[in-house]
């Protein structure tokens, strides 16, 4: 591990008022290990209010799983960076491949959120990562390359501080399949040679999060690995004991 060690949760549509409370007090009595571990929700925007009422007492950050890269206007259905400020968001989701795939988010988006969300002063999740076709054709590392370059062009120079780079192999979002240890730090070290080109300073200090089926039970032989720095977490987030059992295995030893 390079920094401090992160892990997100990506409720993605999942989740209630009651699961904000439950996590809540679930984390709430893990002071110990959330003062090692950043560890963040992001919970469908309907419950950030809930949400930022307990975070502090839990110890965790409140994340958004996009934002609009405008500052307001006729923009319906949107959330703009400063609403969701207004409910304690400090960590914001970005090029999910979920949104890329079913909602059109180009890279351009990309890029403009990421700049907006930096802009805005909060910590810009920047998902990258390949489909099954792609991997099969040996593509990996060059789409991951574009999405990296298109993402990250023309930020300021401070902004390794605000930004995270999550690698999710898109064949291993909510199918159980898992990139083996080795092949996920096989793409975080290309990621992190790639960020020390795109972003001159302290590109070292970017957490490299890894994503796709992460589970209680492969958490800790994947976060072993050198440049793999947390998680983001989807399914195996909305239950607090297999959530905390993760965010245990990042643990630093
Ligand atoms: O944002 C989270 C990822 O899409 C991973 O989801 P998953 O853990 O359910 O595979």
């Amino acid at each position: 591990m390079h920094v401090q060690p992160l892990v997100i949760a990506n409720w993605k549509m999942n989740g209630s008022r009651e699961l904000v409370n439950a996590m809540s007090s679930a984390l709430g009595n893990q002071s110990a290990l959330t003062e090692q571990v950043q560890v963040v929700i992001c919970p469908p925007a309907t419950l950030l209010p809930a949400l930022a009422e307990q975070a502090s007492t839990a110890g965790i950050a409140c994340g958004a799983q996009t934002a609009s890269a405008h500052a307001g206007g006729a923009h319906t259905g949107e959330l703009s960076l400063s609403l969701l400020q207004e409910f304690g968001v400090s960590y914001v989701l970005v090029g999910h491949s979920e949104r890329r795939q079913h909602y059109g988010e180009t890279d351009a988006d990309v890029a403009a959120k990421t700049k907006a969300i930096i802009a805005a002063g909060c910590t810009a999740v920047v998902c990258v990562g390949e489909t099954a076709q792609q991997r099969e054709q040996e593509q990996t590392k060059a789409v991951i390359g574009e999405q990296l370059a298109a993402a990250l062009a023309d930020l300021p120079d401070n902004a390794a501080t605000k930004l995270v780079v999550a690698y999710e192999p898109v064949w291993a979002i909510g199918t159980g399949l898992t990139a083996s240890p080795e092949q996920a730090q096989d793409v975080h070290a290309f990621i992190r040679e790639n960020l020390k080109k795109l972003i001159k300073t302290d590109a070292d200090l970017i957490p490299l999060l890894y994503g796709g089926s992460v589970k209680s039970d492969n958490a800790a032989s994947l976060f072993a690995e050198q440049d793999i720095d947390g998680g983001l977490i989807g399914g195996a987030s909305l239950v607090a004991d297999d959530f905390i059992a993760i965010c245990s295995a990042a643990k630093p030893a």
